[in-house]
């Protein structure tokens, strides 16, 4: 997968050599490149902003850096990416589009600050690339830069090889429609508080149930629009019982 990622604030990307993502791109699972939106810029000041059309607070960022931005990274030789752009107006960012956009070959990232970037620029891309705008969720962050940080890593853990135990893709939270069962490790009894013993009995049928039943259980408790949301065919008469 190539991801393009375009910001007032590359900096604020150097997290992506480390870990996961770091291997990723190192054995060409990922291929990453952070570009400046200044770059794109062609005056003494590299102005990226200016004062919103209508009034209102703060500064709005202009369409034309963005415009050769998105220009010079979508070629027309090559197939045209997906532009994602952060937004609190955007849709709901969710384990299912993570998994849509891991099957993407190339993901652009349009990082906006200030109050947002000129409706202009998501209009035009739209004429030549499919655009999306979502949101990470319903508080306020200060630009898209740590929204995309999310977006990636849940993208990236999803392609093939970059999680070595692929199962645990299987088992975590939203990967079947609910929260995953507590965890839990050595020693058996810690701090007087001993491990279930259903996990130590080595029965895995007893410990798959134990494990719906707690996930069920949690769900309902934390995250009942959850609940509501699942397939009842993925339900089964033991489901119903617990
Ligand atoms: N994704 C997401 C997301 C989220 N969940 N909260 N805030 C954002 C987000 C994403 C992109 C930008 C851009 Cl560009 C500018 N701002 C600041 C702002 C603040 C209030 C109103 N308008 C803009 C952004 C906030």
């Amino acid at each position: 997968m190539r991801v393009d990622i375009v910001s007032i604030f590359p900096e604020y990307f150097a997290p992506l050599d480390l870990s996961l993502i770091g291997r990723a791109r190192a054995n060409g699972t990922l291929r990453l490149a952070v570009h400046d939106l200044r770059g794109w810029t062609h005056d003494v000041h590299r102005t990226v902003d200016d004062t919103p059309y209508g009034g209102g607070p703060g500064m709005v960022m202009r369409p034309e850096p963005w415009g050769e931005a998105l220009d010079a990274l979508t070629p027309a030789e090559l197939p045209p990416p997906r532009l994602l752009v952060p937004s609190p107006a955007g849709v709901p960012f969710t384990q299912a589009l993570a998994h849509e956009l891991a099957a993407e070959p190339h993901l652009l990232f349009a990082c906006g600050r200030y109050e947002g970037i000129d409706q202009r620029v998501l209009d035009h891309a739209a004429t030549r690339m499919p655009v999306t705008e979502v949101s990470l969720g319903d508080y306020v962050l200060f630009g898209g830069e740590v929204a995309v940080l999310v977006i990636l890593e849940a993208v990236t853990r999803l392609l093939p090889g970059v999680l070595g135990n692929a199962g645990s893709l299987t088992e975590e939270s939203h990967a079947h429609g609910l929260l995953e069962a507590p965890m839990y490790t050595k020693p058996a009894t810690w701090r007087g508080l001993p491990v279930p013993e259903v996990l130590r009995s080595g029965d895995h049928g007893r410990i798959a149930r134990w494990r719906r039943d707690e996930a069920l259980v949690r769900t309902g408790r934390r995250r009942p629009d959850m609940l509501a949301g699942l397939d009842p065919q993925s339900l089964d008469k033991r489901d119903v019982a617990a």
